[in-house]
Parts: C-alpha cells; structure tokens; sequence
C-alpha cells in the first residue's frame, strides 16, 4: 500500500494525517456526504439490481463500496467500474506473499500499482491547479483536504497516493463482508428481520418519493445498527491486528518485552460469555445496553481505531434501507459456508433471489 500511508506512520505523523482523515470521516463531516451516499446507493442499486432475479450480495457490495469511497470521499466519478478490477488486483497483493515474480499476485499488485498511481496522480494534480486557482475546499470531500494540505506543505504527493489507495483497502472487504453477513443473519432469524423492517417502513413512509435520506432518519436505525453490530461480533471482518511493543509491557503476570509482536484478537472478547452471554446466540438487543469498553472491537480501539467507522455504518445503515424497502430477497444457499484468505468471505458469493417489493 506504499510506505507513506498512515497504517504505516507513527507519532506525530501518524497524528496530522489521521486529522486530516478524520475531519472528512467524523460525524459532523459525513454531514454532507449523506445525499451522496443515497445518490450512489441509488444508482448502484438501479444498474445492478433493477430486472434482475439474482444477484451476488458480496460481489456487488464490493463494487458499491469502491463505488462510494471514490465518488463520496474522493469526487472521481468516471466510470468507476473500469478502476474496480485494477484496484482488485492490488488488493489481492496486498495480503499475499511478497514474491515480485512474473505471475505471482503480489508482482500483478505490484503492476496494478503503477496502473493506479497514475490516474491518482492525475487526478491529484488537477485538484491542485483548480484549488490553485481559487477553487475552495469542497464540504466533506476527502481528497480537498487531503491536497489542501498538500498545497500548505502539510503532506506530500507520495502521502495522498498512498492514503487513497489505503482507504480503499480498508473500506472494501471489511464493509461488503459486514454487509453481507448482516443480510445472511437477518435471513436467519425472521424475528430480527420483522423488527428491522417496521424501522425502515416507517422511516420511508414519511419520505416523499426519490427524497434523499438525512442524517436525522440515519439515527432513527437503532435496531439496524443493534443488529449490524451483533453481525460483527459474530462475525468480524477483521480477526485483529499486530501491534509491536515499544517498551516493555507488564500484562497480568507477563512480561511483553520491548520489539515483540502481540497479536490481538477480536474472538477473544466477542465470544467471550463475560462479556456477552450466552454468546454463539444472535441477539441484537444486547446492544441496547451499554458494552464494557474495548469488549466489542470489530473495529479496533485506542488511537488506531477505525478512523473509517462513521463511513462504514453510514454505508451499512443506508444501503439496508434501500435494500429492504425495494426488494423481497432470500438466500439462495442459507448454509453457504465462509472462507478466510486471509479475511474472511462467503464461498459463493452470497447469491439472493430478488424481486421488487412495493411499500404499502
Ligand atoms: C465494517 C467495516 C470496517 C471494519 C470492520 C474495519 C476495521 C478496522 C480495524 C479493526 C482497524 C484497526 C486495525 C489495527 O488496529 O491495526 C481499522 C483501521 C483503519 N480503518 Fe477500518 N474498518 C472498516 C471500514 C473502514 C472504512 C470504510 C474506512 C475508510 C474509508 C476505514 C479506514 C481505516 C483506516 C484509515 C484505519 C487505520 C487507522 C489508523 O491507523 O489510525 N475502515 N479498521
């Protein structure tokens, strides 16, 4: 992903590019990028899903992931679909074995690279010369303030590349698996489904026809985000991290001494019945009480917590509303089972039966 993207940073750098990234990527930041959001949502759903009776869940989340983090967070709309599969190889690479072979994934990664850097490159120096020339920075456009701080001398070039081609790493896989998981849990408990439903029937229903959703109705999906949440910790998208001590470590009767590597896990507390009892059964509404701090942690925690977690729940929270208010939809294989390589993804592709489905 390049040695200048901030998984890669420490310190004060790894500070002043996280600022930059969160300003875009907080609450009040997503602001402006909620009827952008709908916007993509909507058309992703109208060339993908409108006359057709199946579909690949996993595959198209991952396309409309892709979709959103380039138009929402970095304005480059064209054709979207042409970059998907030069930035699928990339990210193929990036969790292979660093073998620079002709033929090998990581040499494919290596050359999709250069493929990407230079429409970046592109894109990055015409964004200068228009905010050069007096264009202002655009409200809740990732890629502005990136090359904003890029003209103050803040960043560099090389920086914005990186961190580009990383928020699309970080946002894919993790969120269409997310994604797809919430839809296989909903298909298996039809209570949970029934509950989520009347949220989002209600939630459309004072809405007029083609209205773009606010913030406001976003933060009416409680249950939603109760039920993506127990989707999570059931099933992270990501099964944890390596942090490197920088010190010794006292860690109750341990020594972890300066220079190891720790490994932390997200199974260890998510089925943990301290934590959550009674913890292989699904049951969102343990969500609506308050968790014990960094028990829950699909999304890390500390410093280095997700700084794309507002964005994944803005995408999780409105594609389910599109979805379930359009489309009756059921899984073709209800058992279909799950693979890691080394995250985690639905053998099949998670196919559904769809059909258009009418608000009463
Ligand atoms: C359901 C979706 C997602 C999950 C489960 C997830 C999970 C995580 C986890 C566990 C980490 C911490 C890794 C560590 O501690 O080493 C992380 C970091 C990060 N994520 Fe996400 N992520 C998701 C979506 C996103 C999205 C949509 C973006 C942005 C477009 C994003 C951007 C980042 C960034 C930039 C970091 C590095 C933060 C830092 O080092 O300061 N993630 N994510």
């Amino acid at each position: 992903m390049g040695k200048n993207s901030i998984m890669e940073k420490q310190g004060d750098s790894h500070r002043c590019l996280r600022g930059i990234i969160t300003s875009t990527l907080s609450v009040s930041g997503l602001t402006a990028m909620v009827p952008r959001m709908c916007a993509s949502i909507q058309t992703h759903l109208d060339k993908n899903w409108r006359n057709r009776d199946e579909i690949s869940l996993y595959r198209s989340t991952k396309m409309l992931t892709f979709t959103i983090v380039l138009e929402c967070l970095f304005g480059i709309g064209n054709d979207p679909g042409s970059l998907f599969c030069v930035f699928e190889r990339v990210l193929e690479g990036v969790l292979s074995p660093p073998i620079n072979f002709p033929g090998t994934k990581f040499a494919r990664a290596k050359k999709a690279r250069s493929e990407i850097e230079k429409v970046l490159v592109g894109e990055i120096r015409r964004k200068r010369e228009a905010m050069e020339g007096g264009e202002e920075e655009e409200d809740g456009m990732l890629l502005s303030k990136l090359v904003a701080a890029l003209i103050r001398g803040e960043i560099t070039e090389e920086e914005v590349v990186d961190n580009v081609v990383l928020l699309v790493f970080a946002a894919h896989d993790t969120t269409s698996y997310a994604i797809t998981m919430t839809f296989k849990m909903l298909a298996n408990n039809p209570n949970s489904y029934a509950l989520l439903l009347k949220e989002h029937e209600e939630i459309a229903r004072n809405k007029r026809a083609g209205e773009a959703l606010t913030l406001e109705d976003v933060k009416k999906m409680e249950y939603t985000w109760q039920v993506a949440r127990e989707t999570m910790r059931l099933n992270p998208p990501i099964f944890g991290s390596f942090r490197k001590a920088i010190t010794d470590i006292q860690f109750e009767r341990f020594t972890i001494p300066k220079g190891w590597k720790v490994l932390w896990t997200t199974y260890g507390t998510h089925y943990d019945e301290k934590y959550f009892p009674d913890p292989m059964s699904f049951n969102p509404s343990r969500f609506a009480d308050p968790i014990q701090s960094y028990a829950f942690i699909p999304f890390g925690g500390g410093p280095r917590l997700c700084a794309g977690f507002h964005l994944a729940k803005l995408n999780i929270l409105v594609l389910v509303h599109y979805v379930v208010t359009r489309y009756n939809w059921s899984l073709v294989y209800p058992d279909e089972p799950i693979f890691m390589d080394p995250l985690p993804f639905p053998s099949k592709g998670m196919p559904i039966k769809i059909s258009p489905r009418y608000l009463a």
